[in-house]
């Protein structure tokens, strides 16, 4: 029987399918908060107490909700679409941002295909007449599908599970995606158009399964409707906005379109008078694309899966905001991560005049794939130390963006002899030389390696060669290479009560001969700032800065 705690706390802020809500009871390490049709204020006064939210598109995590984020670490969105939620505003407070994207593919695909069908064949207002006592066949005649070409905008997940449908119903389909680039798609089944506008006149059908975003906002309007064939179906199952709204109704109420099917509206639900609710060329559902038992069930499970992997360290899936950020890690990975990490904290001190660009360089395969992760990790030591606001993984490389700082990793997967190794090299901007600043002291630079055991070392400081475990409370000296500098910094230390428990020493010469020698001390107790003060203005002592890092335990 597990004996974990119940430590993270997962609100449910919309309403979810029972399976994911149940599948959370049933983890030993997780809480439920069920508070589905929850409004905004409500949701920003308590979201602070949760670890994760979950959400359909029925809630919206406003940069305000985001306010106070709390213990907030991750939003995971039960569906596709994540325009209910301010990235941006997620983005910036660190907190990861998943979604359930192949969970109601087929589903949603089958809805667009059925209004496809059900507007082909009017089966909407065919009902409506039948329910009010009428009985009239020649009203309604429909068109056949087969042999008719439709148009798939936004050739994704769902665009090709159309189209798949749209070929075994014998229709020619053309697809527009501006990224998928190639001549045709679906082993030459669909032939790709390059530019929509293109597209709109060759199609007797089409169907949109696109974001909104500003290039998709309005991308079918009055003015490209009017290149179309009079017989033109339009569904929209994707976003409302994507089909100009009130372009379309001009259109059908002019005859320029046919009809349309549509699942999304601009404003949802949409106003009581809104003329698509009514009208007679329209068959209009109310956002049902992913509403099928399998796809809900499906999307509340894989929403609380992922929030809990996220939450207990075992992977990130299906980030929104994540730039290719890993919690998965292999032991070498994580060991990699750890020594970074260490690394950034022991030349952070070093750097006072601010940072323009960090480089990461990694040899060796097995860290390529965490690259991004390995960045991550050392701008958020490098950053962190020196911003008031929180810095995480998920948030760094945008404050790193914010702040003009440029980052570059360099992998390569060719192991050096002694294996793999990283190495950090941060430098200030160029204009930051005074007088107390030598050009070199710009460019802070240090490499480590982990070895079989796992261990971090430090191999170089700033071109001083070692071969140091760096842990605990550090004492980092810059000094003249000169007889009695040992014994001196060791009666300042002893004075101060302070107990040298290890000394790392590696000298260097300049380009211009002079001899320096860094010195590393492990101390038993962290220096008070004046024992720094004390020892950095001792004769031959050129810089001197104290460093607290984690203890290792592993080894
Ligand atoms: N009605 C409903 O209940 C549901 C609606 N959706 C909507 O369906 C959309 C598509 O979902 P998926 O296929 O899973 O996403 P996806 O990301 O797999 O596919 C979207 C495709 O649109 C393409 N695209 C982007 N900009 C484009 C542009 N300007 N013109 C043409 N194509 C463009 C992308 O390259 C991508 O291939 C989602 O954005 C979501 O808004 C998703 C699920 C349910
Ligand atoms: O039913 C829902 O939650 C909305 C589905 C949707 O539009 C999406 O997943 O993007």
């Amino acid at each position: 029987m597990s004996t974990a705690t119940k430590t993270f706390s997962i609100l449910a802020a919309d309403k979810l399918a029972k399976e994911g809500l149940d599948w959370i009871e049933s983890q030993p390490d997780a809480t439920l908060a069920d508070h589905a049709g929850i409004d905004e204020k409500q949701l920003a006064e308590i979201i602070g107490q949760h670890d994760a939210v979950i959400v359909r598109s029925g809630v919206n995590i406003t940069a305000e909700v985001l306010r106070n984020p709390g213990s907030l670490k991750v939003i995971a969105r039960a569906g596709v679409g994540v325009d209910n939620i301010d990235l941006a505003a997620a983005t910036e407070k660190g907190i990861l941002v998943v979604n359930t994207a192949e969970a109601s593919t087929l589903t949603t695909a089958e809805h667009a295909f059925a209004l496809l069908l059900a507007t082909a064949r009017q089966i909407g207002p065919a009902c409506k007449t039948l329910a009010a006592g009428g009985w009239d066949r020649s009203k309604f005649k429909g068109r056949q599908l087969a042999g008719k070409t439709l148009g798939v905008v936004g050739f994704g997940r769902i665009g090709q599970a159309v189209a798949e449908r749209a070929l075994a119903f014998e229709m020619d389909v053309l697809a527009f995606d501006p990224f998928l680039n190639a001549e045709t798609a679906m082993d030459g089944r669909v032939k790709v158009i390059r530019d929509f506008k293109d597209l709109v006149p060759k199609v007797d059908m089409i169907t949109f399964h696109v974001p909104l975003n500003d290039h998709t906002r309005g991308m079918l309007n009055l003015e490209v409707m009017k290149t179309a064939r009079p017989h033109l179906i339009v569904i929209n199952a994707a976003r409302g906005g994507v089909v100009d709204e009130n372009d379309l109704v001009t259109a059908l109420d002019e005859g320029i379109i046919a009809a349309a099917g549509f699942d999304v509206f601009t404003t949802e639900p949409p106003a009581a008078d809104h003329p698509l609710r009514d009208h007679p060329k329209a068959l209009v559902t109310p956002h049902l694309g992913a509403s099928t038992v399998e796809a809900q069930q499906a999307v509340s499970i894989d929403a609380a899966k992922s929030a809990l992997a996220y939450l207990r360290g075992e992977g990130i899936k299906g980030a929104v905001n994540a730039g290719g950020i890993r919690v998965d890690l292999s032991p070498i990975q994580a060991a990699y991560a750890d020594l970074i990490d260490r690394m950034a904290s022991l030349i952070g001190p070093m750097i006072t005049r601010g940072i323009c660009n960090v480089t990461l360089e990694l040899r060796g395969s097995e860290l390529t794939s965490a690259a991004s992760t390995l960045e991550r990790t050392a701008l958020t030591r490098l950053l962190g130390d020196r911003l008031d606001s929180p810095v995480n993984l998920i948030n760094v490389s945008a404050l790193a963006r914010d702040r003009s700082i440029t980052c570059k990793t360099v992998t390569s997967e060719v192991d050096t002899p002694g294996g793999t190794q990283a190495t950090l090299v941060v430098e200030g901007p160029r204009d930051a030389v005074d007088t107390a600043t030598h050009p070199d002291d710009l460019t802070r630079r240090i490499v480590g390696r982990v070895y079989d055991d796992l261990r971090p070392r430090v191999v170089e400081i700033n071109g001083y060669h070692m071969d140091m475990i760096p842990r605990g409370d550090m004492i980092l000296l810059q000094n003249e290479d000169r007889p009695g500098m040992i014994g001196m910094v060791g009666s300042v230390m002893g004075e101060a009560g302070i107990n040298i428990a290890d000394m790392t020493i590696s000298r260097r010469a300049s380009s211009e001969g002079n001899v320096t020698a860094l010195m590393l001390l492990k101390v038993d107790a962290a220096p008070e700032p004046k024992v720094l003060e004390q020892v950095s203005t001792c004769a031959g002592i050129l810089k001197a800065a104290a460093v607290k890092l984690p203890s290792i335990t592993a080894g």
